[in-house]
């Protein structure tokens, strides 16, 4: 078994305002998750607005420092306490996904410049090198180099700027990638094609995922394991398929019961009497 993702006892507490007004947000609190596992995995966390995902993506990332405990990644301590890996080792570990595509690029320089960019400065490789990893991380998306070159942020769709991010993320061919409500802005229509990007890269490449989302039907479609996350704390915690169909704790019924369009289809329990 491999230890995918430990968090132990992970706080981050935002302090807010001054002289005499400053308040606390404990935006994680204890947060407590394992994932051990022989094969790659999808972890959903779930979670209303607030409740504390994107902190527990940015502390993942690196991008806050947790107030205590620490992180683990593939046997690596990445945030907290002991957190070893250099900026280049840690980028060729976990890579992410952002919400907003768009945001991800800038409209002033072509896409694939980014791509290039990460092979030779995350990646370490020579110019050539480069060249083949960018083409073999779109084709893994499904994108063909070819089509994306010297092409600029406003000549994509959503959907295909999203599947170039997830390309970029590839490059350094990280174990797992920390994806933020990475189809939140993309068209309904579009928004499996990335999903089932996820699965196949998880099944065929090896990568694991930490999916942030709203969404529980898609949460429960492709994840491994699933994060219920509640005011920072971490409510529920286990494999997808048992906390979705039997939900222990109050507030993950209560997410469940919000979404009646697809209540039948991954909640096959009986309703209660
Ligand atoms: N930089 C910050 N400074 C102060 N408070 C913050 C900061 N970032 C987040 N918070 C607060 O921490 C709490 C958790 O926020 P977080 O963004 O992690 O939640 P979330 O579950 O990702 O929400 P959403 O689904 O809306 O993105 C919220 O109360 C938020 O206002």
């Amino acid at each position: 078994m491999t230890l995918i993702l430990k968090t132990e006892g992970l706080n981050k507490t935002y302090r807010l305002g001054g002289f005499g007004r400053a308040r606390q947000v404990q935006a994680l609190n204890d947060v407590n998750i394992t994932v051990e596992s022989d094969r790659p995995v999808v972890i959903a966390i779930v979670g209303e607005s607030g409740s504390g995902k994107t902190t527990l993506a940015k502390t993942l990332l690196r991008l806050e420092t947790p107030t205590s405990g620490r992180a683990i990644v593939y046997d690596s301590v990445v945030a907290g306490a002991g957190a070893t890996p250099s900026k280049k080792e840690f980028l060729g570990l976990v890579q992410p996904i952002f919400q907003n595509p768009f945001e991800a690029f800038s409209r002033y320089r072509p896409v694939d410049a980014y791509l290039n960019e990460t092979a030779r400065r995350v990646a370490g490789l020579d110019e050539s090198q480069a060249e083949t990893a960018v083409a073999d991380a779109l084709h893994n998306v499904g994108l063909d180099y070819g089509e994306i070159r010297g092409k600029y942020t406003n000549q994509f769709s959503g959907g295909e700027l999203q599947r170039i991010s997830v390309a970029r993320a590839l490059i350094p061919q990280p174990r797992l990638i920390v994806a933020d409500e990475p189809v939140s802005m993309i068209d309904a229509s579009r928004r499996m094609i990335i999903i089932n990007l996820f699965k196949r890269l998880r099944d065929e490449q090896g990568r694991s995922f930490l999916y942030i989302t709203h969404d529980l039907a898609t949460a429960y479609y492709i994840s491994d394991y699933v994060a219920v996350m509640n005011k920072g704390e971490v409510v529920e915690f286990g494999k997808a398929r048992e906390v979705m169909s039997n939900p222990q704790h109050a507030y993950t019924r209560l997410l469940l019961d919000s979404i009646p369009t697809t209540k039948s289809r991954w909640r096959p329990r009986p309703a209660a009497a």
